[in-house]
């Protein structure tokens, strides 16, 4: 099979992530999207990262009913912080009956020279690539074995959705309901 790894800190997962999933899988040549949870990336140091274990769960409930959409913890068991390549060769050894790329959105394309080998990340594994609103222009000339994906642009983010509940704002709409629960239940992003 053709997988398609869409990696993210998901803190929390919302509609954002989603949308660029469900695109992905419907447009791009793949068959399923695997949500790689990242414990810690290793160009972000944040003081409200929720536990992993919280993020795992809340991305399995939002994905939960959808046949083409798994959860991996497996950064969960690897050296920190998480590289993307190490990540990539782990799993293409473990799932030697499936393919695997990359979905990156173009704002980390933007800062994708400093990742670690990234010609081999690319040139090995090929990028999906999707659209993000008020990136730096990319120069494509220097990328390779990409395709781009046209996707709707959802200008939200995790920090905005952090900020919202520290202020007591609603959520509602911008995570899967059954995750607004979960971040209600157990009082993450309060402070
Ligand atoms: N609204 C969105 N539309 C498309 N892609 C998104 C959106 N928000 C985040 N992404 C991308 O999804 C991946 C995982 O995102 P991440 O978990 O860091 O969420 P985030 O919303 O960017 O978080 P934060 O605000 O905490 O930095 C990243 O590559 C990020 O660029
Ligand atoms: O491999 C790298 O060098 C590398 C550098 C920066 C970011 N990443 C990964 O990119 C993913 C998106 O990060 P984030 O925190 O924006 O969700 C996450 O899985 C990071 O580990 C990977």
């Amino acid at each position: 099979m053709k997988i398609g790894l869409f990696f993210g800190s998901f803190n929390p997962i919302h509609i954002g992530h989603l949308i660029i999933a469900n695109t992905m899988a419907e447009a791009a040549d793949i068959d399923q999207v695997w949500f790689v949870v990242s414990p810690q990336n290793p160009f972000k140091k944040r003081s409200n990262l929720a536990h992993e274990f919280d993020r795992l769960d809340m991305v399995r409930l939002a994905i939960d009913d959808n046949p083409k959409f798994r959860a991996t913890d497996i950064e969960f068991r690897m050296p920190r912080p998480s590289y993307t390549i190490d990540t990539l060769a782990y799993l293409s050894d473990k799932y030697p009956q499936h393919e695997f790329r990359l979905i990156i959105g173009e704002d980390n394309l933007v800062s994708f020279h400093k990742w670690k080998n990234y010609r081999q990340l690319m040139e090995q594994y090929g990028l999906l690539v999707y659209p993000r609103p008020n990136t730096s222009p990319i120069d494509y000339s220097k990328l390779q074995n990409y395709t781009v994906i046209e996707a709707p642009l959802i200008d939200i983010s995790a920090t905005f959705i952090r900020d919202a509940l520290r202020n007591n704002h609603s959520i509602k709409y911008l995570v899967h309901e059954a995750v607004e629960t979960y971040i209600h239940g157990k009082k993450l992003y309060q402070d």
